[in-house]
Formats: C-alpha cells, structure tokens, sequence
C-alpha cells in the first residue's frame, strides 16, 4: 500500500484546520476547500501562529515553518481528483455532511478514500449517498488534533478492509495511534465512555455527594486521569456534551445517556463551560 502523498480536507474550521496542520508537518501535501468566504485565509494564519509557538517549545524548527506552510494549498472541490485521501470536518449537520460526500464521490478517483471526522453520526448513512460505499470510514481526530494521540476508525456497513488499512496507514504517517471500531455505532468507543463518566460525576455533584472540586480530585487522584470530569465537560463545551447525551439517549433509549439536569440548566443559561467563561468552573476570558 503507497503511502499517502496528496490529502484533501473539506472544512477548515476547527478540526479541519488542525487536521491540515498534522498533515503539513508530517510531510504531506494538503488540499484545503471550505465554502465560507475567508475560511482558509484564517486557517492558514492559525496553523501559523500555532507552529510558531510550537516552534517556542522547541517542537519544531523555526527553519521548516515556512516550509511545512507552503504544504497547505487553498483548493476548490474539483480539484480533489489529485488526492489520494479525503478527510473531510464540515459542520456536524447530516444534510451538509451528505451533500459533500455525494459530491466528493463524483470527483475523486475511484480509489480514494473518503473519511469524515464526524463525532457522532453514522459512517453507514455517509457512505449510503457516494456512488462506493465501500471506500467511506469514519476518522475521529480529537481536538486539538496535532497533539490527541488517538484516531478512532470507524467501519460503516460496507466499508472494505483495505480501506480500513489505508486509514490506518495515513494515521500511522501522521504520527497516531489508532483503534478500530467494528461496529458503526453512536458514540463510537471514547464518547460512550466518557458521556457516562460526566454524567455519574453531575448526578454526583447534584444529589451533594461531594463538591466539585472534590469529584474531579477524586478522579485525578483515584483513577489517575490527567484532569476531572467537570473540568473534562467545561474544556470540551458543555453544550456540546448536551447534545452528544441527547444523541446517545435517543439512539439507545437507555438511563446510562440521560443528561442530568444540572448540565441542561447551565446549559440554557448560556454557561457552556470554559469558551463562555463560565461552566461548572468560572474561568478568566482573554
Ligand atoms: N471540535 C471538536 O472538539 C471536535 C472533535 C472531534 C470531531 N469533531 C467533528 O469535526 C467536524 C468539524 O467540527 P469543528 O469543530 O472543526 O467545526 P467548525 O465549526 O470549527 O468548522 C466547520 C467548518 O466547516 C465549514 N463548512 C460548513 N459547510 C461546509 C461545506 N458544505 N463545505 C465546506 N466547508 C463547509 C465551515 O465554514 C467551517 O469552517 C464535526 O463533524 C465535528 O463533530 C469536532
């Protein structure tokens, strides 16, 4: 199997734009399309910004930034018949996400790969609209995606094995470790993990079983995780967490997805965690 020398990334928004970084730094030629106007202008001087204060780290060399930005080439869609692989990280809308794949699936050769980086919905539904089912998979990059080791790859209903092992080896060259979800199913592996966590801690804190501080000391400390679940569900946007719950519960009708209601209060108030300033925690704003 070649590796993969040309990616194309549809959406240059959060992750794909990371997505796009990860790429450029590992080697990798990137063709970036988004649809609003703008959009890779302000990648492009993101990913910058972000290698330079890498570069400040130490992490990479000052010498090879320009170099690594010179690999991220603006494009239209029509011109994702150089690539090898698509990745693709529009918004978390079906609709959006269906029109692109249909539309990717008329332009790429035939073997490429299309992946999405979709958190939730189904790799299955994605591939029912490409005109080869058997080249979709899903990709879940976590955010920020040039330092989350893991890429979980999701394999749709008809997703053929080489395709598994092509976006195996694309996150091997990107410096990931990958595991593979067999199934397509919501919530994948890590979510369905992590959304019973957050809400066990919020049924915690809202039945006065311990302060906040004390649940998220007893998860550092007693089950040695890097940071606690409320500080966890602040850092990842606590409307985010909602709707991810939501999805869940409606998915597999079962009380281990039910969002408490603390988490929906704050919600409406417009507390949605670290980026608004106020969540389980209050934070400082920039
Ligand atoms: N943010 C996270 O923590 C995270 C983590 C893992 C996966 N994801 C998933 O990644 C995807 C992208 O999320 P994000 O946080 O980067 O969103 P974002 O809102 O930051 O970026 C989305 C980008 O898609 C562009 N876009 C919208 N419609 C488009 C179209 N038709 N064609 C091309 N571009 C289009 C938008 O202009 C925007 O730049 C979603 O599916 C999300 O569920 C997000």
């Amino acid at each position: 199997m070649e590796p993969i020398k040309t990616l194309g990334v549809v959406g240059a928004g959060t992750m794909g734009s990371g997505i796009a970084q990860l790429a450029a730094m590992h080697g990798i030629r990137v063709l970036l399309y988004d649809s609003q106007e703008g959009a890779i202008n302000r990648a492009l001087s993101k990913i910058r910004e972000r290698l330079m204060r890498a570069a400040e780290r130490g992490q990479v060399e000052t010498a090879h930034i320009d170099e690594m930005m010179s690999h991220i080439i603006e494009s239209s869609l029509d011109d994702f018949v150089q690539a090898d692989f698509v990745i693709e990280a529009v918004v978390e809308v079906m609709a959006v996400k269906k029109t692109v794949f249909e539309h990717l699936s008329r332009i790429v050769r035939p073997s490429t790969v299309l992946a999405s980086n979709t958190s939730s919905f189904s790799i299955t539904e994605l591939a029912s609209v490409c005109t080869r089912p058997e080249t979709v998979v899903g990709m879940h990059f976590f955010n920020p995606a040039p330092i989350m080791k893991l890429v979980e790859i999701v394999r749709g209903e008809d997703t053929l094995e080489t395709t598994i092992e092509q976006a195996q080896l694309l996150a091997q060259q990107m410096g990931k470790e990958t595991i593979v979800v067999q199934k397509d199913t919501p919530g994948f592996v890590v979510n369905r993990i992590l959304m019973p966590l957050f809400i066990e801690a919020m049924r915690i804190l809202e039945e006065g079983v311990a302060s906040k501080e004390d649940i998220d000391k007893a998860v550092k400390l007693g089950l040695n995780h890097p940071m606690g679940p409320l500080t966890l569900a602040d850092f990842t946007g606590l409307d985010v967490d909602l709707e991810v719950m939501d999805y869940l519960y409606n998915e597999f009708h079962d009380d281990r997805f039910a969002a408490p209601q603390v988490l929906r209060r704050l919600v409406r108030a417009g507390h949605l965690g670290k980026k608004s300033g106020r969540g389980f925690y209050h934070y400082s704003r920039k």
